[in-house]
């Protein structure tokens, strides 16, 4: 399903500052070498991210799904001074292609790249988060939200990723695969959750903004 009609995405694109060169090229070798680019988080949301960035002013940042390294580059644009962020993905193939690019972003002592699995680099951090993007398996979500919770400050902010499935979400429930399903069970744990305020933007594939009260 196309969530946003092309020629409205394109509008927004326009009017979206551009990515950088660095970005660019990254999201070109991606969509030319890696299985499944379309996982990128691209040119309006990697702003998005970005900008949200600059708005929390993170000391620490915590991404649970690196895939080739856009959106932790993204985030990383907008730490404080002396801020660090952690990424993590299970995929060790990725790796060196990440680390190339963080390197070139000419601050690469302020990513630090955790391959491994989510819940596991989690339990290993001995960190408070200000900001967390959890862009994982989808199946994992909810556990991460759980287990990320207590090293949030008051006032940190979780963005979730694909919350609209390709729009499966809105399919009769029998109808749904294992991915939607899961975005819809994690979305009403958090309308649930008091300790929380949360907006579902309908950008890309659905990014849910999370701030712990
Ligand atoms: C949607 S992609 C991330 C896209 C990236 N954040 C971006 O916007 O460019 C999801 C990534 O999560 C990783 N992943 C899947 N299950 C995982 C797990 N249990 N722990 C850590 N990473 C996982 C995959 O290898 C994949 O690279």
């Amino acid at each position: 399903m196309e969530l946003v009609p092309a020629a409205v995405e394109a509008f927004s694109e326009k009017y979206t500052s551009p990515e950088s060169q660095l970005l660019y090229q990254l999201n070109r070798e991606t969509h030319l070498k890696v299985e499944q680019p379309h996982m990128l988080s691209g040119h309006v949301q990697g702003r998005l991210l970005s900008m949200i960035s600059h708005m929390v002013r993170p000391q620490r940042i915590l991404e649970l799904g690196t895939y080739t390294g856009y959106s932790a580059i993204c985030l990383a644009e907008g730490l404080a001074p002396g801020g660090i962020l952690h990424t993590v993905d299970i995929d060790e193939e990725l790796e060196t292609m990440c680390r190339r690019y963080f390197e070139a972003t000419g601050n690469k002592d302020r990513i630090k790249m955790h391959i491994g699995k989510a819940a596991d680099v989690i339990s290993s951090l001995d960190e408070t988060f200000d900001l967390v993007f959890i862009d994982a398996d989808k199946a994992g979500y909810e556990q991460y939200y759980d287990m990320v919770w207590e090293k949030l400050r008051p006032g940190a902010i979780i963005l979730a990723d694909n919350v609209l499935y390709h729009g499966q979400v809105l399919d009769p429930e029998e109808q749904q695969g294992r991915q939607a399903k899961a975005m819809v069970k994690f979305c009403e744990k958090v309308l649930a959750d008091d300790r929380a305020e949360q907006v579902l933007l309908t950008i890309r594939d659905g990014l849910l903004v999370i701030r712990k009260k």
